[in-house]
């Protein structure tokens, strides 16, 4: 059964969009005006020297491996990484120096807080973070102030030198010390979300998955449209990717196994792999048509299915739910055109806001690339 007009209609997302996000300068098919990249909405990468920040940030939006993170220079300025224009989530990475003074008068707070959609606080979890903690606390309570609305999340960070007990036991630690400093300042009501990660394997993706997620206003409409798909189509589990990245923008509700999410990942590299030396376009890329399927000794199915110029859906199903290719594909073209809809409806909500005279301000909410034109990224 493949899931019909009357299900794609309970999408109602017109009214949830916020006033005033734009789209970004890179994509050409948009009349939106660009925004300047001080005005797209960003995350904060803040803690202590030697962290780990600066080789998260181009482990997951650069392609580094981890092992040539291991002589990284020191940043002892404000690194500002702009990735929007290899990717369909539209923000800036901020790279803050460990030692940066918070009440030094050239940090300019508010200009930094401001506009800041997520601040991601990395703890090295195989050094003592009793300083680490203090310095949480601070920029918690320092950006708060400043801007109510961002979302805080500490990664526990460098955890493949920790046991799996070990690892558990910092997280409550931390847990707990951090909620309790906060308490102990009055912010009982901020809230903090936490993460175990390493550069060494998928956890880092996956927690900046999250945080990502979070910054997404579309998501639940996203989500629904994924339960729809699984539902009718025999998968098991379906991941809606952002290619470069590896970030997965949504997901179906089902519990996310890290082993899948492994899976698809590695997918994605080979079939990217494999683009970038037989692909059909000079940068290599998937174009809207391009899919892959890749069949595992455990009698399940790796499916990927380009969705546009930027984002693929993966899924994992069982091999005989595959017998039902034409149903899947079907209902695959039901999705993707209604992913269409979602974001057409975003544009439009952007252009009525121009035509009035209000301009496109980037909002934290500011976070997805729309792509002009699903059929004109196909080639
Ligand atoms: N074992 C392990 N080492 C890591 C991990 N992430 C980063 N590192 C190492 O930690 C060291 C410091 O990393 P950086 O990324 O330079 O740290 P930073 O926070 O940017 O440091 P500053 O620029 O001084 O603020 C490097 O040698 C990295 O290889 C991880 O997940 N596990």
């Amino acid at each position: 059964m493949s899931y019909g007009d009357d299900e794609n209609g309970g999408f109602a997302v017109a009214g949830s969009f916020p006033k005033g996000f734009g789209y970004g300068p890179d994509d050409t098919e948009t009349e939106q005006p660009a925004d300047s990249p001080e005005d797209k909405p960003r995350i904060l990468l803040m803690g202590l020297r030697r962290s780990g920040k600066s080789s998260i940030q181009k482990v997951v939006f650069h392609k580094v491996s981890p092992n040539e993170t291991l002589f990284l220079e020191s940043t002892n300025k404000i690194v500002k990484d702009d990735i929007s224009n290899s990717s369909f989530v539209q923000f800036q990475v901020w790279d803050i120096p460990g030692q940066i003074d918070f009440f030094d008068p050239t940090f300019d707070s508010d200009m930094i807080f401001g506009g800041c959609g997520a601040l991601i606080f990395v703890i090295d979890a195989q050094d003592d973070y009793i300083e680490a903690l203090a310095r949480l606390q601070m920029a918690v309570t320092r950006a708060y102030k400043i801007n109510p609305n961002i979302k805080f999340e500490v990664f526990i960070h460098k955890v493949d030198g920790l046991s799996d007990d070990n690892k558990i036991e910092t997280q409550r630690d931390i847990h707990q010390r951090s909620t309790d400093d906060l308490a102990e300042a009055g912010m009982e009501t901020v809230h903090l979300s936490f993460h175990l990660t390493s550069i060494y394997d998928h956890s880092i993706f996956e927690a900046f998955s999250k945080v990502v997620q979070k910054l997404i206003p579309q998501l639940p409409t996203l989500e629904n449209l994924l339960n729809i798909l699984i539902s009718n189509s025999g998968i098991e589990k379906a991941f809606l990717f952002d290619v470069m990245s590896k970030i997965y923008i949504a997901t179906d509700s089902s519990p996310v196994d890290m082993q899948c999410y492994e899976l698809c990942c590695d997918m994605i590299d080979v079939v990217m792999d494999m683009s970038s030396i037989y692909g059909a376009r000079d940068d290599g890329a998937f174009d809207g048509n391009s899919s892959s399927i890749i069949k595992l000794n455990t009698n399940n199915v790796l499916y990927m299915r380009e969705v546009n110029r930027h984002l693929a859906l993966v899924c994992i199903l069982r091999e005989d739910s595959f017998d039902r290719q034409g149903l899947i594909d079907y209902n695959f073209m039901c999705f993707k055109k209604a992913i269409q809809q979602v974001f057409d409806v975003r544009k439009q909500v952007a252009s009525t806001n121009n035509s009035d005279g209000r301009a496109a301000m980037a909002t934290s909410h500011n976070l997805l690339h729309h792509n002009g034109s699903v059929e004109g990224a196909a080639s």
